[in-house]
């Protein structure tokens, strides 16, 4: 296998959403579960996205993980290497978006990293080095309420500055407009001033296929998956490959099986999505404070799953307005709450399968790794995309072989995702 692009994730829906993306341009992709063991039989792909869960933890581990994930890229024939980050640059001063970065772009010998989180479709959009999502400066955005990482400051040259060891330039929107030779020449005049990176404006499409094509002169470019759609619409072109989407799953033996959607994401998206679907499902509300005393409120969930499986789909939320979340923070401390409610999550997914579930929706970044990691799996097929940047995946690999997923991004998807959700995992080929 020769890959076209190498691809490192710092989240696992991050991850998804990227290899979406790819797919969608015509690049045959597959997202693994950290750096997959030489056991693990991977098909023939244009691009692998290496999927870490390295957002939230110590920054030498996301450096240490990031560079595994490089070496074992570049050794597959992989000349460019995206750092996949969160559209909405979900990071906090001591990275680990920065370190990250400095040490991919040491490892390539230097140059310049081209960064750019835009993501179009999701209206994440940068102007002036400032990330707007939905028109609303980031910081005035709901992520100024993320329960692990608030965003408080929309200015990205500013905030790339406090993490990463070299100053950070900015590429504005007027070079982006005039292409890819004004870009590259742009970014070459930043590195010969001392620059390490650059936040690139765009607020269209186009934009992002001229970055991505620039880009490709760099070893190295971070960003969401705008860049990771300019990239793969340069590489299309230069390879001479169809460009259309390519879905790898196959047919499901999980199609009759039964569906949970666990939900930990407290984003206002996830809210949302939660209230329309408790119209149509079984819904259980866990009780936080009962679920951080002790195992039993995690057993009473599991027990009214479990009793109501057979009969459809059911849907167990952890998720709370901010101000609850605020709550539950300042009483149990706000990693710990975080991380304990992640792995009881994961305990819940890993009982359900335990009871025969055959098509699993998880919502939440930090939630949908801490399930994937207690349930083993090590790599997905891409297959047809539910809602912008939310893939059906296909399990492969030892454990759970053909369980359906959809790992959805806390702010990703319309209020109807999770019916959505549902009849795309039931039926991937059926057109929506
Ligand atoms: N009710 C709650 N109170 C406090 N923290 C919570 C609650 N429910 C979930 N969490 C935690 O909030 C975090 C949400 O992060 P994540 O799963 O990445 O969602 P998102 O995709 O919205 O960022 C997780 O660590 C999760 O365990
Ligand atoms: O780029 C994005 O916004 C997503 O792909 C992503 O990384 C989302 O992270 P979570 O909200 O933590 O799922």
């Amino acid at each position: 296998m020769t890959l076209l692009l190498g691809c490192i994730a710092d989240d696992y829906t991050g991850a998804s959403d990227l290899a979406s993306m790819l797919s969608r341009c015509g690049l045959r992709t597959v997202q693994t579960i950290g750096v997959p063991p030489s056991s693990l039989e991977l098909p023939e792909v244009d691009a692998v996205v290496v999927a870490l869960k390295s957002r939230s933890i110590e920054a030498h581990r996301a450096v240490e993980l990031s560079l595994e994930a490089e070496s074992w890229l570049r050794g597959r024939g992989a000349g460019h290497v995206l750092f996949k980050i969160c559209s909405t640059f979900d990071s906090t001063d001591a990275g680990n978006i920065g370190p990250v970065l400095d040490a991919l772009r040491a490892r390539a010998g230097g140059g310049i990293v081209a960064v750019n989180p835009a993501f179009i479709e999701t209206g994440r959009t940068v102007y002036q080095g400032h990330l707007f999502v939905n028109g609303v400066p980031l910081h005035e955005s709901p992520l100024k309420d993320h329960p692990l990482n608030p965003m408080h400051d929309s200015n990205l040259v500013r905030v790339l500055a406090r993490q990463s060891a070299s100053p950070v330039g900015l590429v504005p929107l007027a070079v982006i407009e005039q292409g890819p030779d004004a870009i590259r020449a742009a970014l070459q005049a930043l590195a010969s001033d001392g620059n390490g990176s650059a936040i690139l404006d765009s607020v269209a499409p186009r934009h992002l296929l001229a970055i991505g094509e620039a880009a490709l002169s760099e070893p190295v470019s971070t960003g969401a998956s705008g860049i990771g759609y300019g990239l793969a619409r340069a590489l299309v072109a230069r390879e001479g490959l169809p460009a259309h989407a390519v879905s790898a799953v196959g047919s499901t033996d999980h199609r009759d099986a039964h569906a949970a959607i666990l939900a930990g994401s407290c984003s206002a998206a996830t809210l949302r999505q939660i209230e329309v679907a408790e119209r149509r499902m079984p819904c259980l509300k866990l009780d936080i404070d009962a679920l951080l005393d002790g195992p039993a409120e995690a057993q009473r969930a599991l027990d009214w799953a479990t009793q109501r499986l057979a009969k459809g789909p059911i849907l167990i939320a952890s998720s709370t307005p901010p101000e609850a979340v605020r709550a539950t923070q300042a009483r149990h401390g706000g990693p710990a709450a975080g991380h304990a409610v992640e792995q009881a999550l994961a305990g819940l997914a890993e009982g359900l399968l335990a009871a025969g579930l055959g098509q699993l929706i998880v919502a939440g970044g930090e939630t949908s790794g801490a399930v994937v990691d207690r349930l083993g799996l090590q790599a997905f097929l891409i297959g047809p995309e539910i809602a912008p940047g939310v893939p059906v995946l296909q399990a492969v690999g030892a454990r759970s072989s053909g369980l359906m997923l959809a790992l959805k991004s806390g702010n990703f998807g319309g209020d109807d995702f999770f019916l959505e959700a549902l009849a795309k995992l039931r039926d991937p080929d059926a057109s929506s």
